[in-house]
């Protein structure tokens, strides 16, 4: 392996300090604790692990953490009200809905329920329209983390050319508006893009954000490009014994690390990053609410 190993582990570890020391702050200067709500509908065991990841986590910077859980069978109605009393609720700065809902849930319709200034995701329209026009607004935390890698690695990113595979919203689409905020040439490749590996290796920044197991090889990445890998697949690994799984990445690890300048892990890179940015995003918005100084070097 030639490239240079983002650690987002260890990044995430201190964006999480640094979340702390505001935490403190607000509590000592103006008794204020901020407080993250994170809403589950349903069982699914991997979102289920996200969340307690999560809760344990915000407790640890300090803040307050309001876990609820609902049944898979819960109606919209059911849901809004949680939403609006949560939007009422002033010792909730932030509130997440995790995704995927339910099918008979219209997540559209429950994202935008959320206050925008409580949607710490940045998943909520006038979020996502004021992120578009290069306004202040919630930034959606796993393009937010990878930017800070990519800051913290580049420098200024100005001219680069940056190509991002995928375009939803949660990841694709708010990752190529903070490449082009950072004034990279921007190209969103997705499953109808012509000739994609030709496009790919044009990057100089290159993000795989797909959900296809290391769909992205070395003969991909532009030698020397910086390389970020949002995929999180879960694969068979016969090799650690029968029924056995291993996480990976939608970059396949080992060639792309011949041919890029940097890379990141998985796990280990991206996915840290993600939650350290939700707990950054909860500060903010708690520092927004109370009509305080915004902590530096936390938002885009
Ligand atoms: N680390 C983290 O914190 C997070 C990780 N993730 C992970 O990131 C990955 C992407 O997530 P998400 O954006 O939600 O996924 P979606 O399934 O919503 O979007 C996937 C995108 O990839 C495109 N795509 C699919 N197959 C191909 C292909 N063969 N060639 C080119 N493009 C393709 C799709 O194109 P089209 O639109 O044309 O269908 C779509 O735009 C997943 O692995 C997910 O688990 C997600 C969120 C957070
Ligand atoms: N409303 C909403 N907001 C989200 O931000 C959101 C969501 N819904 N639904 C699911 C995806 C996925 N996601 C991850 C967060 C952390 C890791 C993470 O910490 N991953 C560890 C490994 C975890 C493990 O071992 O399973 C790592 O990459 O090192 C991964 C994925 C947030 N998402």
């Amino acid at each position: 392996m030639s490239a240079t190993l983002i650690d987002g582990k260890s990044f995430a570890a201190g964006v999480r300090d640094q979340v702390a020391g505001h935490v403190a702050r607000l509590k000592q200067d103006h008794g204020i604790t901020p407080g993250l709500a994170v809403v589950l509908v349903g069982e699914d065991p991997a979102s289920a692990v996200y969340v307690r990841s999560k809760g344990k986590q915000t407790v640890e910077v300090g803040m307050n953490s309001f876990e609820h859980k609902l049944p898979a069978d819960t109606s919209e109605e059911t849901l809004l009200a949680l939403i609006d009393q949560l939007n009422t609720d002033a010792s909730v700065h932030g509130i997440l809905v995790q995704l995927p809902l339910p099918d008979h849930l219209n997540s559209d319709l429950v994202i935008n329920a959320i206050a925008p200034e409580k949607d710490v995701d940045g998943f909520h329209v006038s979020n996502v329209g004021l992120l578009g026009t290069g306004q202040k607004s919630m930034v959606p935390c796993t393009p937010l983390g990878c930017l800070m890698m990519l800051r913290d690695h580049l420098g200024d990113l100005s001219g680069l050319n940056a190509v991002v595979v995928g375009r939803s919203n949660i990841v694709g689409k708010p990752m190529a508006q903070l490449l082009l905020g950072d004034s990279c040439t921007v190209t969103i490749a997705h499953s109808r893009t012509k000739d994609i590996e030709m496009v790919c290796r044009q990057a100089d920044i290159l993000v795989a954000a797909v959900g296809r197991a290391e769909m992205v090889t070395g003969a991909w990445v532009k030698p020397g490009a910086t390389v970020i890998d949002v995929g999180i697949n879960r694969i068979d690994a016969p090799e650690k014994g029968a029924g056995k799984t291993r996480l990976v990445g939608d970059v396949h690890f080992a060639s792309a690390a011949e041919v890029a300048g940097a890379i990141t892990p998985v796990p280990g890179g991206v996915g840290p990053m993600t939650i350290a940015c939700l707990l950054a995003n909860t500060v903010t918005a708690c520092c927004r609410a109370h009509d305080l100084a915004e902590p530096e070097g936390l938002t885009a």
